[in-house]
């Protein structure tokens, strides 16, 4: 089609043109840089656009012969290191390359995060609507310079299936290759070695909690809590500095020769016995805090079978705690229990299988604790409420090394908590972390002391666990005189309502039992 044009008086113009809009678009661009209108035309138009259409193209010339060179730099002059997705190494090396990124990184993972809210306000944050949303460095491959040489970073990160991984979180999910340029992968190591010391220095105030994924298949870290001094778990003195000792004389390296040596196998096993609520979680906790070890949590009841049992062990690293939460749910296939006519009688029921029973057998159980496929070096910890119900092979020694009752509170453990829970050094630290006007009364260490005394008079010897006396200090958390004088009658009330017993409710303002 021949195009149309027509002489105006200010000269020749474009006036009925397929290209006339575009062109007046262009007009106005190019004027705003002072080209005049006589400028442009037609034949330019047409170059800009064959430009514009060829750019992608080129852009995809450029990309793959990129990535054609990549790959011969990658054969012939980088060295490379390769950790698997999901591995601790994995996510000390992302976390290391995430906090030292370029300052305009612009691609990040956002996801709610779970257990934390928004700091500026606390009963928001409990409703789900308001949990923060953290973000993560979103990058497929990033380099960097490290002592001098030049590195770089590549993960699987937008084909893997990693990001539809509920569990996914930016951090170590992908598989993770760390190259250089040389001959020699001794840098990349060096560098692995700087960010698995950078990490553990990021979490040396923190115990990692392992927990099983929603799918049973793989350990993945469930929370990080503040490292809980053992002085503030509360038992008896004695025992305490008994257990720490046997702990730390494991955990040397002599012991581990030594061990080695005799032919011993290098393990250490604990049962953390006593009623609910009477720290043998929080013990635990402790303990992984006080030695720097992970801490990996089975429940014992959730356990599906023995083989996956042995497939969570198989994936426990050798230096950490092991907690077998409520080990007495496991299943006793013995048929001869001298102690436990109870057990006898639901075993023989057959099928009704009690709920909060496991499906992981005894022998499946000691077979992970010392079997051939057995890790050294770990330390195991057991706990129960029952300790009747156990089979006497498992705790005998050499899977279970050592047992700690932990019972109800004595009066000398509660005169410690009173002084722990008041001490100047302690309401400062909380009143602190609040904002607004100091809220506790600050009494000096001296009344606190004598106001500790007085409270654990009122305190009779074993009637509470240290968790209900937890839950007396909450009510008091502002004053040491309120809760020293609100002590008494709180006693006399718990002690009618143990002794009364049933399940107690409120059912038109008046207290109820079932
Ligand atoms: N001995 C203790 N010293 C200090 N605090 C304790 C102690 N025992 C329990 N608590 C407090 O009570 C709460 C429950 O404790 P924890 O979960 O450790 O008890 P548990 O014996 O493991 O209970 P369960 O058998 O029901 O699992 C925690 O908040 C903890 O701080």
């Amino acid at each position: 089609m021949s195009l149309l044009h027509q002489s105006h008086l200010h000269g020749e113009r474009l006036l009925i043109d397929p290209w006339a809009h575009g062109t007046g678009i262009m007009r106005a661009v190019l004027a705003r840089f002072n080209w005049t209108a006589s400028d442009l035309d037609i034949t330019h138009v047409g170059s800009i656009i064959a430009i514009i259409g060829a750019a992608p193209a080129g852009w995809r010339l450029l990309r793959s012969a990129w990535h054609e060179t990549y790959g011969w730099i990658r054969q012939f002059f980088l060295a490379s290191v390769t950790v698997p997705g999901g591995d601790p190494v994995n996510k000390n090396c992302v976390k290391w390359l995430a906090s030292n990124r370029p300052r305009h990184h612009r691609a990040f993972t956002g996801r709610t995060e779970i257990g934390r809210g928004d700091a500026t306000d606390r009963a928001a944050s409990l409703k789900k609507t308001r949990r923060a949303v953290q973000y993560a460095p979103h990058w497929d491959s990033r380099w960097f310079w490290f002592n001098g040489r030049l590195f770089v970073a590549t993960r699987d990160n937008f084909s893997s299936s990693a990001m539809s991984d509920p569990a996914y979180d930016g951090v170590g999910g992908e598989e993770l290759t760390i190259s250089c340029f040389g001959w020699s992968i001794e840098p990349v190591q060096t560098f692995i070695e700087v960010a698995r010391e950078w990490a553990d220095r990021q979490t040396q105030y923190f115990v990692i909690i392992y927990g099983r994924d929603r799918y049973g298949m793989s350990w993945q870290p469930k929370t990080r809590k503040p490292i809980r001094l053992l002085d503030t778990v509360h038992f008896d003195d004695s025992v305490k500095q008994e257990l720490l000792d046997d702990v730390r004389n494991y955990l040397d390296p002599r012991t581990q020769r030594r061990y080695q040596s005799r032919s011993m196998p290098y393990r250490r096993g604990y049962l953390f016995y006593g009623p609910p609520g009477t720290g043998k979680s929080s013990l635990s906790t402790a303990l992984a805090g006080e030695f720097g070890l992970d801490l990996y949590e089975v429940k014992v009841p959730s356990i599906a079978s023995d083989s996956d049992l042995e497939q969570m062990f198989q994936e426990i690293p050798p230096q950490c705690i092991v907690l077998l939460e409520d080990i007495d749910a496991v299943w006793i296939e013995r048929t001869s229990r001298s102690h436990s006519p109870d057990r006898r009688s639901e075993r023989s029921s057959g099928s009704d299988r009690d709920h909060s029973r496991s499906n992981c057998t005894l022998s499946g159980l000691l077979n992970v604790l010392d079997g051939v496929g057995s890790q050294e070096g770990r330390i195991v910890i057991m706990t129960t409420n029952k300790p009747e119900l156990l089979d006497p092979a498992l705790v005998r020694p050499g899977r279970v090394d050592m047992k700690v009752f932990l019972g109800n509170i004595t009066p000398a453990s509660a005169e410690q908590m009173f002084v722990r829970m008041f001490s100047p050094d302690e309401l400062a630290r909380s009143d602190n972390a609040k904002s607004g006007p100091q809220r506790g009364v600050v009494v000096d260490m001296d009344e606190v002391r004598s106001l500790a005394r007085d409270f654990a008079k009122a305190i009779p010897d074993n009637s509470f666990t240290p968790s209900q006396l937890q839950g007396f200090f909450q009510l008091y958390l502002d004053s040491a005189h309120a809760a020293a004088e609100g002590i008494a009658s709180w006693v006399e009330k718990e002690v009618a309502r143990q002794v009364e017993g049933g399940f107690e409710f409120l059912e038109n303002g008046i207290v109820k039992r079932l």
